[in-house]
């Protein structure tokens, strides 16, 4: 085997000019460039990872290098490119915000290069004492420059062409972090003019958490936080980016009033960060003031180590001379400063070829399409697969087998698939289809009507389902069987010892002294939880069954409505939409869990494993004492746990609410009573103990007041 390698399938891109006469192959490669650059830069959406994009900017650097004749002013080695979208005003920037040359080594010698470069550069001798640096992470995000006049912000600009970019004022004001007025710090008086340079960037947090929300819509979903970010920061509606969640960290300056004019005369970047930190701008915690090139390679590989913990990404880290007159010595090439360099990491996206889509079935019963691909070294690692997420964004994504994909993999986040690189398939592939059944247990998969997945039906009766099922059964709220807890339901289910509910019922003390680190009074002590399992209510059964949508209230007012299980296993669908907050798509999953004969099957077991509750027609029972009211509990109750009053008085035919309004009728309040007691007695709500509120339960009208 070879070893993990991006596989040369650029189908899509052009391939790269050999043979051809250097004249043609140079500009074959900058047009190449310049529609890449389009793309990414102007409509936010590239089409290559970059690390192709900046695979072929290498190839034009090094024959511009070998014939220093073919460069032309436009190429995009020699300018920064970019431009200003439509819509948006164009602001000249008083500074030009350029680009960092890249150390494209990864490992420790991309710093030590650097360092001897600013060495030779500064005249240094050997004997000369080592450079200063501040190390910085290079945010994967975009450039901004924001314009204080008198400390108000009054505009801030996306970098362009490096020389002129556009106007989003009106969308970097909806980001919080960023300071709209600034006032003197200890002592550091905000300089007239100052222009601070800094990168917008989206969190991951946030990143997946809007593309979670686009995807449970069938949405399209961004491709990465750097591209949701730019397409946030360029709209032309506020509204829009108000919706995104941006962020951002200062890193540097543009014009700012000099200190012969009463600007601060500090004499290092590091100071200057410390200043707009004291301003009140994020400035990264990461930051290090790093002396010679061993110290920049111990920085280097220890965010490195950490990148994956970041809650944002980063694609290296950049060193800066530390003294703003070296800065000045060393000056700019064209468009890049001599003094700073960007010190990259492996890739969060590499392109690789898609050789099939399997499905996998999830705890909770979704199915996921996942592409099994060629290796792939991404993030860091070789990654084998990536998760496609739901038919819709294979669609949305125009994903076919076959297909070179960009694979994306940024922390702990499962790789994913973000999308085809562009190119002709050679043979027809048919579309993707979500199997009709289960693959891991035959049940039929649904997808409700607004969901974006499909999700297996079998329940507690598939394999994938059975530990989320039987943790379920067993939680708090519904069986109620304690010491029946993750680590121990993974034993009894990988070890095959449970493969239904009803066979909790039938573990007897060997077979689970058997199981590693069981000891016997602990065996005993869950076994004993069982059996008190086995005598409960109706509507914790019901909830305990895991019915997708049937949660703990929807059990109670199915178990009020119906009485008796059987009453609710054979009520057809216009029954159970009489049943009140009980719409159609609940009592469709009501039906469709019903409806499968192994479900009844495991209800019968688990009646025949003597699991029982109080049952009878509805007109049998008890008369709500208490139906109308709406009760609040607060504090810690003498011998009543909270669950149990609230269980108690749902019984009786009370609400439960959780704040107290003019519409609650009680507060039942105990020790360390909070607000709500206080919100109690300013209403005027009556306020009972625990003996108050076994009185009211007993059908007993409490004393007033
Ligand atoms: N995929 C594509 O199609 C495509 C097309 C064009 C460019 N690109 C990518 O864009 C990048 C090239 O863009 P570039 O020339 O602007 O260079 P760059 O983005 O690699 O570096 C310059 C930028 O770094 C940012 N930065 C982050 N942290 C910083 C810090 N601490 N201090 C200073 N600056 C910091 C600034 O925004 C600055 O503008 C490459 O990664 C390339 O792959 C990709
Ligand atoms: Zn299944």
């Amino acid at each position: 085997m070879s070893p993990p390698h991006t596989p040369d399938l650029f189908g899509g891109a052009e391939p790269m000019p050999q043979s051809e006469r250097p004249a043609e192959a140079a500009r074959a490669l900058r047009e190449q460039l310049h529609r890449w650059a389009h793309q990414y830069y102007v409509l936010d959406a590239p089409t290559v990872p970059d690390a192709e994009y900046d695979r072929v900017y290498r190839a034009l650097q090094a024959l511009e290098a070998e014939h220093p004749d073919l460069i032309t002013p436009d190429s995009p080695t020699q300018r920064v490119i970019g431009a200003v979208l439509d819509g948006l005003a164009p602001v000249r920037h008083a500074v030009p915000m350029l680009s960092i040359h890249t150390e494209t080594d990864t490992e420790a010698s991309g710093a030590i290069a650097f360092d001897q470069r600013v060495r030779r550069e500064l005249g240094l001798a050997e004997s000369d004492p080592p450079v200063e640096y501040v190390a910085e992470l290079k945010f994967d995000g975009l450039a901004m420059s924001l314009r204080y006049e008198h400390g108000r912000l009054v505009q801030a600009a996306t970098r362009g062409d490096g020389e002129v970019g556009e106007d989003v004022t009106h969308n970097i004001r909806t980001i919080r972090q960023i300071p709209l007025v600034l006032t003197t710090v200890a002592g550091q008086p905000v300089p007239p003019l100052l222009e601070v340079r800094g990168e917008v960037y989206m969190r991951r947090d946030d990143f997946e958490a809007l593309n979670e929300r686009q995807r449970e819509h069938g949405d399209k979903t961004f491709v990465n936080p750097r591209n949701a970010a730019a397409g946030a920061v360029r709209q032309l509606d506020s509204g829009i980016s108000a919706q995104r969640p941006l962020s951002f960290f200062a890193y540097g300056l543009g014009a700012v009033t000099p200190a012969a004019e009463g600007g601060p005369a500090f004499a290092t970047h590091h100071e200057w960060l410390m200043a707009l930190k004291a301003w009140g701008f994020p400035v990264a915690q990461q930051l290090r003031l790093a002396t010679g090139a061993q110290a920049l390679v111990a920085f280097h590989r220890e965010i490195g180590a950490a990148r994956d913990q970041l809650p944002f990404d980063i694609d290296g880290v950049v060193y800066k001379v530390n003294r703003l007159d070296l800065q000045r010595d060393l000056g700019f090439k064209t468009r890049e400063p001599r003094w700073a360099v960007a010190h990259k990491y492996p890739a969060q996206e590499m392109a690789t070829r898609i050789d099939g889509i399997d499905v996998q079935v999830g705890r909770t019963g979704k199915l996921t399409p996942v592409a099994r691909l060629a290796p792939v070294f991404v993030g860091g690692v070789t990654v084998t697969n990536a998760t496609l997420h739901n038919l819709f964004e294979i669609r949305h994504k125009g994903v076919r087998v076959g297909d070179t994909v960009i694979v994306r993999r940024a922390g702990d986040v499962i790789p994913e698939v973000v999308g085809v690189m562009p190119g002709a398939r050679t043979a027809y592939v048919p579309n993707f289809r979500m199997p009709r059944q289960c693959p891991v247990c035959g049940s039929a998969v649904v997808r409700e009507k607004g969901e974006a997945n499909h999700r297996c039906t079998g329940g507690l009766f598939c394999a994938a389902q059975r530990k989320a099922a039987v943790l379920h059964f067993a939680s708090r709220r519904a069986m109620d069987i304690e010491g029946l807890g993750d680590k121990l339901v993974e034993q009894l289910v990988d070890g095959q010892v449970i493969r239904t509910l009803p066979d909790l019922y039938r573990l007897g003390l060997t077979s689970l002294i058997a199981l590693e680190r069981m000891a016997e009074k602990s065996a005993q002590n869950v076994l004993a939880a069982l059996d008190t399992s086995r005598q409960t209510t109706l509507p914790r059964f019901l909830f305990a069954l895991g019915i997708r949508h049937v949660g703990e209230a929807t059990a109670k007012d199915l178990a009020r409505h119906f009485g008796t299980l059987d009453a609710i296993m054979d009520a057809p669908l216009d029954a159970l939409l009489g049943v009140p907050d009980v719409g159609p798509v609940v009592a469709q999953s009501i039906r469709t869990f019903f409806d499968q004969p192994h479900n009844r099957e495991v209800v019968e077991q688990l009646r025949a494993c003597g699991v029982h509750w109080p049952e009878g027609p509805v007109a049998e029972r008890a008369p709500q004492v208490l139906a109308g009211k709406t009760v609040v509990l607060t504090g810690t109750l003498p011998t009543l746990s909270r669950d149990a009053a609230r269980e108690l008085l749902e019984a009786a035919g009370a609400k439960v609410a959780g704040s107290v309004s003019k519409k609650t009728h009680y507060v039942v309040a105990g020790e360390e009573a909070g607000s709500k007691l206080a919100k109690a007695q300013e209403l005027g709500v009556p306020v009972l103990d625990e003996e108050g509120l076994r009185a009211l339960l007993a059908g007993q009208a409490p004393d007033a007041g």
